[in-house]
């Protein structure tokens, strides 16, 4: 057992720094955390400030009050960027918005025809290297930088080398916070010619072939503390395996690697107020009846299904090979066979896509391609779908299969990841069971589960409503992810490591 000082409770000053933020803009999971998270944190009584780029997409941005203009001025750049920052705020917390329009005014935020801005390392280098000049000038102090995977991982670089002897950053500690792993931010050197100090001096660990840096291996070499978003993705990080090919990276920061899993904005997604619903529906019997009734026909009618009473399973994701569509593809026409349909919402690579899209023309009745990013859409496939698929390659925590358990859709999940830390598999744990667990990466064990699920719900009724009573009275709340970041913050948390030790005692 190892003991750890206790937390002093004078309230901290953080600075959260990330790419996207949901209610402002957002393409993924990471965007719903940099919303949720800050507000926790705000509300266990510390005072967090967001910092995210001000893109072309972020609404009412004409509204931001303007607190500074600003210019970063880098030794190797003839000329100093100019720059300012806007504050907005997403509910209670203030969203410092850099506005640098050569870099951010762009039609999308990341990539456009699914082909990344070629200039996103100079980008985001600038983006790291502004959210600390900004905290400067503003005369904000945080005692935390907690930055975001690798848009975000030149800040942890930058305190240790630019302000390594600025006394305004002598008392502040960073954390990075790996959401995916597998994006590590790679880019030739002749991007960061606004962080001379990469170029300067050679730093070999960082290097992704000798043209080459990595930002998120600086933001895991450099930060204070390195936190995964669940136990199991952070003890994968420690494997040849799970680790993206950076398992030398995290192995030299296991004494300060931590775990921690997201939590649910139940605001946003719980069936007995979410606005988008058809039918609003509380976890008894009586009530979770009727609300998936009104729901699954109001989805069959949106997705042109035909209205029966058929099993729903539901799917939203991004179409990347993270997400596991290659384990779905090759069993989806056999498992159509049965009496089912499938309702999978998506946007991304156009080869998942048009294969997608083939089947759907196939089973036109049974299975609904929408190729989109819907938000309203996916509130009603979580409320009106039977089960969940989420058959992910990887997945470094998952938001929707927490959602899914919220609406007593039960999901079928590959036990890596935060999937295996969030959800109890049947066949493994019948009596506390809230879905179903497969391991293999293949299509059939997939479909084995799939299988498992439609004889539950065809041949048992009562056992699979229990389920769903199981899955409902699950609570992954933010308030308690944000009080384990605050042990981490304040080093009373226990590492992946010393988490390991102590169940094996
Ligand atoms: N087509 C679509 N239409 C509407 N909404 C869509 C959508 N596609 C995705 N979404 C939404 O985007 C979010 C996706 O979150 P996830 O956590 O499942 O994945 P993501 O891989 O983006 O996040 C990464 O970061 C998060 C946060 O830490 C980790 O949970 C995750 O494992 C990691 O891969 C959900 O809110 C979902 O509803």
């Amino acid at each position: 057992m190892v003991t750890r000082k206790k937390s002093n409770s004078k309230p901290l000053q953080i600075l959260f720094v990330a790419s996207e933020v949901d209610g402002l803009v957002k393409t993924g999971g990471l965007a719903d955390v940099a919303k949720s998270l800050p507000a926790a944190l705000k509300e266990l009584g510390h005072d967090v400030r967001v910092v995210m780029p001000l893109y072309r997409r972020v609404p009412n941005a004409a509204e931001a009050v303007e607190l500074l203009d600003a210019e970063l001025v880098a030794s190797t750049q003839p000329q100093a960027v100019s720059y300012k920052v806007k504050q907005l705020h997403n509910g209670d917390v203030p969203v410092y918005t850099i506005d640098a329009p050569e870099y951010f005014d762009r039609p999308e935020l990341y990539a456009e025809n699914n082909e990344g801005y070629r200039d996103n390392g100079e980008r985001f280098a600038f983006f790291s290297a502004a959210a600390l000049d900004m905290c400067e000038k503003l005369g904000f102090q945080p005692d935390v930088v907690h930055c975001n995977d690798w848009h975000t991982g030149l800040v942890p670089f930058l305190l240790k080398t630019r302000y390594a002897d600025d006394a305004f950053y002598a008392n502040t500690q960073s954390v990075i916070t790996i959401h995916n792993a597998v994006f590590k931010g790679t880019f030739n050197y002749d991007q960061y010619s606004l962080i001379p100090e990469l170029i300067q001096k050679r730093y070999l660990q960082l290097e992704e072939g000798a043209a080459n840096i990595s930002m998120l291996k600086a933001g895991v070499a450099f930060a204070d503390k390195v936190n995964a978003v669940s136990p199991n993705y952070a003890k994968e990080l420690l494997t040849e395996l799970g680790s993206h090919g950076m398992a030398s990276d995290f192995l030299c920061r296991s004494d300060v690697l931590y775990g921690i899993v997201n939590g649910c904005d139940y605001g946003d997604w719980s069936p007995e107020t979410d606005p988008y619903i058809k039918q609003r529906f509380k976890a008894n019997k009586v009530s979770l009846a009727r609300g998936k009734k009104a729901c699954k026909r109001d989805l069959q009618q949106q997705v042109n299904l035909p209205l029966q009473d058929v099993p729903v399973y539901g799917m939203v994701c991004r179409l990347t090979e993270q997400k596991g569509i290659q384990y779905l593809l090759p069993i989806l026409r056999d498992f159509l066979v049965n009496d089912v349909q499938l309702v999978l919402v998506g946007s991304g690579d156009p080869k998942l896509a048009d294969a997608l899209r083939e089947v759907s023309d196939d089973f036109a009745d049974k299975f609904a391609f929408i190729e989109a990013y819907d938000n309203p859409l996916a509130h009603c496939v979580e409320a009106g779908s039977d089960f969940f698929l989420m058959p992910s390659q990887f997945e470094p925590c998952g938001l929707n299969q927490i959602y899914s358990l919220a609406y007593g859709t039960l999901p079928i999940v590959r036990g890596v990841g935060g999937l295996k830390d969030t959800v109890i598999d049947y066949d493994a744990t019948p009596q506390f069971a809230t879905g179903f667990v497969f391991d293999a990466p293949t299509p059939e064990a997939l479909l084995i589960k799939m299988q498992r699920s439609l004889l539950l719900y065809c041949q048992r009724p009562q056992e699979f409503k229990r389920l769903q009573q199981n899955a409902m009275a699950c609570r992954f709340e933010w308030k308690d992810a944000a009080e384990q970041y605050l042990r981490m913050y304040q080093g009373e948390e226990e590492t992946v490591l010393e988490k390991k030790q102590s169940e094996n005692a």
